[in-house]
């Protein structure tokens, strides 16, 4: 149960309870959807070395923060179980219930006895639709849960645990601070909730995006004597976004800020203290390009990574919950959107981070309030053109035969559950059938043989598709066609 692993005990002395290694991590359910929107981003986190988890109506206890453990209790979900297995080299298997419960795996309905995903996969976080209810996500955490000031900074990833706990960090002292991330992912936010848990939370924190300006301008926009934003941060916090995009000449004037600080104003003669604590943004790497390598050394002091959201998507159904909350409280109307169109939420990649989820929903929500329909193409921009979409798109090229027929064995045979545990489309996964030598096609092989393979497997069709190297669709097809009679 979650009590336990919650890290109350955190200090600076012991930063964050990080565990150590891959083989450490643990496999976690977090809730990402669910018909009562309190249990969004409870979590179950198995035990080291355990075996399958089990997932039903009664099983596991999912925590949320305030420690309240309960199972996902709707009656759309089997009494018996979904079992997750983890293997040695970190892949999972899917396992279905014998019941007619409708299991989902990144979107796509699974079939069969059930999928193998990869390692690869379960980093990016599988989602898990159960019933046609509740969204799960399946990922690692390479820490625990703690309780936590920063409230503002909403997530129930490792990552969004991470940032809170560096925002804490970092806003104990008085250096000066470098956040990188994605555009979107964030970088603003955690300036702003550096600012409010430091001791300068109570004084001004004054804004410059360093992309707009040329030299004149930003160093009237940052050393002006009444207005600029030294002037106007006092003691406070002055954050400086996209500073990889200062002009080279001001980046210069800002390590001399930072080395001595004080600054002049244009047209002054005497010099002003500079009491504001810089903190700095970019959403690129700035060791390269140009700027200048003696500010990037004092900024990088504390640096603190704002992953992207494709990184992180167990946050996503916490996040698009906090944004249909605003909105409702905006609007006063209540927030509603179909689980369908939550489960395209949970499948993006998210190329605009955070951001681009809190406008996607609040389209939504105004589209639903309207009574339009609700198209997810139409909403997103650049999904209709294959932009992010999952499963990520694999390139065929890059598909090995032997990649196509360990996915095919590991998948009971099943095209379907092999194409989604390759992350290439089903057309394509025909493609590479077709092209692959020890692959057959069930009609190119002689009846006397299937006849034999069925009778060796005990007529399970599955096992008689193994041991014929044929997909398992195709082989149902053809007992079906046999059975009425339409085979010779
Ligand atoms: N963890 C989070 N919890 C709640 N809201 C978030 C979170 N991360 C980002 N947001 C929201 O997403 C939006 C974008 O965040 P923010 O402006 O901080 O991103 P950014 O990284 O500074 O973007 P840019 O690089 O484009 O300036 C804001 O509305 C912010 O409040």
């Amino acid at each position: 149960m979650i009590h336990s692993l919650i890290d109350a005990e955190n200090t600076l002395a012991s930063p964050v309870c990080a565990l150590a290694g891959r083989a450490a991590q643990r496999l976690a359910l977090t809730i990402l959807w669910h018909p009562q929107p309190q249990r969004i981003g409870d979590q179950f986190i198995a035990a080291p070395g355990s075996g399958d988890m089990e997932v039903n109506r009664f099983a596991p206890l999912f925590c949320g923060p305030e420690a309240s453990a309960a199972p996902l209790g709707h009656r759309r979900i089997a009494r018996d179980s979904l079992r997750l297995r983890r293997h040695r080299d970190h892949g999972v298997s899917l396992l279905l219930p014998q019941s007619r419960m409708r299991v989902e795996l990144n979107g796509a309905m699974l079939a069969g006895a059930g999928t193998r995903c990869t390692a690869e996969q379960v980093d990016t976080g599988l989602v898990i639709g159960l019933g046609g209810v509740v969204l799960l996500c399946v990922h690692w955490m390479d820490r625990l849960p703690q309780h936590s000031a920063i409230a503002s900074v909403h997530g129930v990833s490792s990552a969004a645990i991470r940032v809170r706990e560096l925002i804490r960090q970092v806003s104990a002292t008085d250096l000066p601070v470098l956040l990188l991330g994605e555009a979107g992912s964030g970088k603003e936010l955690a300036a702003q909730a550096i600012h409010q848990a430091s001791a300068r939370g109570h004084g001004p924190m004054a804004t410059v995006n360093m992309a707009t300006l040329g030299e004149t301008q930003a160093v009237a926009d940052l050393f002006g004597a009444q207005t600029g934003a030294f002037a106007r941060a006092g003691g406070g916090t002055l954050f400086l976004d996209k500073i990889g995009t200062a002009p080279r000449a001001v980046q210069a004037m800002l390590l001399r800020v930072l080395q001595t600080g004080e600054y002049r104003p244009p047209g002054a003669r005497v010099k002003e203290a500079a009491r504001a604590r810089l903190i700095g943004a970019s959403d690129h790497d700035l060791q390269h390009g140009g700027f200048h390598q003696g500010l990037l050394r004092r900024l990088e002091a504390l640096v603190v990574h704002l992953p992207p959201l494709r990184e992180r998507r167990c946050d996503i159904g916490v996040l698009a919950l906090h944004f249909m909350q605003a909105w409702s409280a905006r609007t006063g109307s209540a927030a509603e959107l179909p689980l369908a169109f939550i489960s395209q939420l949970c499948n993006y990649d998210w190329p605009g981070n955070v951001r681009q989820l809190g406008s996607v929903v609040q389209r939504a929500l105004s589209a639903a309030q309207a009574g339009e329909p609700l198209a997810f193409d139409a909403l997103v921009p650049g999904v209709a053109a294959g932009v992010a979409s999952r499963p990520a798109r694999v390139r065929l090229g890059k598909v090995s035969g032997q990649a196509v027929l360990d996915a095919l064995e590991a998948n009971g045979w099943l095209i379907r559950n092999a194409a989604l545990a390759l992350g290439v489309s089903r057309p394509s996964m025909y493609k590479l059938i077709e092209a692959h030598p020890a692959i057959r096609q069930v009609d190119a092989i002689a009846p006397a043989e299937i006849e034999a393979a069925l009778a060796a497997s005990g007529g399970d069709a599955g096992r008689c598709a193994a041991a014929l190297k044929t997909p398992s669709e195709a082989l149902r097809r053809y007992l079906r066609r046999r059975a009425a009679g339409k085979v010779l």
